[in-house]
């Protein structure tokens, strides 16, 4: 079961104890991992956005979390116009150090939200990801980038200022293989069903939707990969900043194999609290075996990124 705590800089308050002692199966041969998402604020202070994500990952340490995830670009405002002024070198910068740091000191991974990496003269909105030693174990560079027109709703043009990258990034923690996608990602259910058939049990998309698409399609898209592929996802969004130049949903959530929403948080700043029970995937695999039943004399998802 998942359960939701609030979260506030200053002041960290529980509203519920995360994870009761008897509840996670500590019995089952099955990997099962405890997470926290953050739906934190962002601002232009990119020292205090840092502070606040490592003040999170301590309280989901505290709270018996193994692994925790932050938001889409959660150490710079979200716009085309920040990316440059906010980019650091990846692992070089202070953003990483903090992360690694923040990892090393709680013995969790933590699944680093976004950032804008710079390399060479390219910019990219890059997830990292970090094990209980504070070692980089995986990155993922957005793959599809946002670029919409939604008359008199919302024009954004990620491709403005950032380069796609172009593989598929899966990780094992804890005998959990995890995929990471970012935010306008999850549109392409092709980069899912890779993340699958790579033995993906569990999918992390760190996203910041708006105002348009947020009520559309965020729990549609999420419960939709869920369902796809019977398997866990999370959608980790910033917290809603009604005054920011871009507005995020909010919404943070964790969909269990069977696609219902085990948890939300509104739009306000708190972490998500959630246990990946890879059972849960393993039942509804062998309960509808559509992996078993799909006609690959018919068609096919391949990836192209491996040689
Ligand atoms: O797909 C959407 O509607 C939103 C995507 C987005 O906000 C992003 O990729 O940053």
């Amino acid at each position: 079961m998942a359960q939701a705590s609030s979260l506030d800089a200053a002041h960290p308050r529980f509203m519920n104890p995360p994870f009761p002692n008897t509840g996670v199966k500590t019995k089952s041969t099955v990997p099962a991992l405890k997470v926290a998402l953050v739906q934190m604020s962002v601002g232009f202070d990119k020292k205090k956005n840092i502070q606040v994500a490592v003040n999170a990952i301590y309280e989901a340490k505290k709270n018996g979390a193994q692994l925790v995830a932050l938001p889409e670009c959660f150490n710079s405002p979200y716009g085309t116009k920040y990316f440059d002024e906010y980019s650091e070198r990846v692992p070089a910068g202070e953003t990483c150090a903090a992360l690694s740091k923040a990892a090393a000191d709680t013995g969790m991974c933590v699944v680093g939200g976004t950032m804008p990496e710079k390399c060479d003269s390219r910019l990219y909105n890059t997830c990292t990801v970090w094990d209980p030693k504070g070692t980089m174990i995986a990155s993922h560079r957005k793959a599809h980038l946002f670029d919409i027109d939604i008359p008199g709703k919302i024009t954004f043009r990620e491709s403005e200022s950032l380069s796609a990258g172009n593989k598929i990034t899966t990780f094992s923690y804890c005998g959990v293989k995890i995929g990471i996608g970012i935010c306008y990602d999850i549109r392409f259910v092709e980069m899912a069903t890779l993340m699958a058939k790579e033995g993906c049990s569990f999918l992390i998309y760190p996203a910041a939707f708006n105002m348009t698409t947020g009520p559309k399609h965020w729990e549609l898209l999420g419960r939709a990969r869920a369902n796809d592929l019977q398997l866990y996802v999370a959608l980790v969004s910033p917290a809603r900043d009604p005054k920011a130049d871009y507005v995020a949903w909010g919404h943070t959530m964790l969909i269990d194999p069977w696609a219902k929403v085990e948890a939300s948080l509104d739009e306000k700043p708190g972490l998500l609290y959630g246990t990946i029970d890879t059972k849960v995937v393993q039942d509804v695999r062998s309960q509808i075996p559509i992996r078993m039943q799909r006609r690959t004399d018919m068609y096919e998802t391949v990836n192209k990124t491996k040689s």
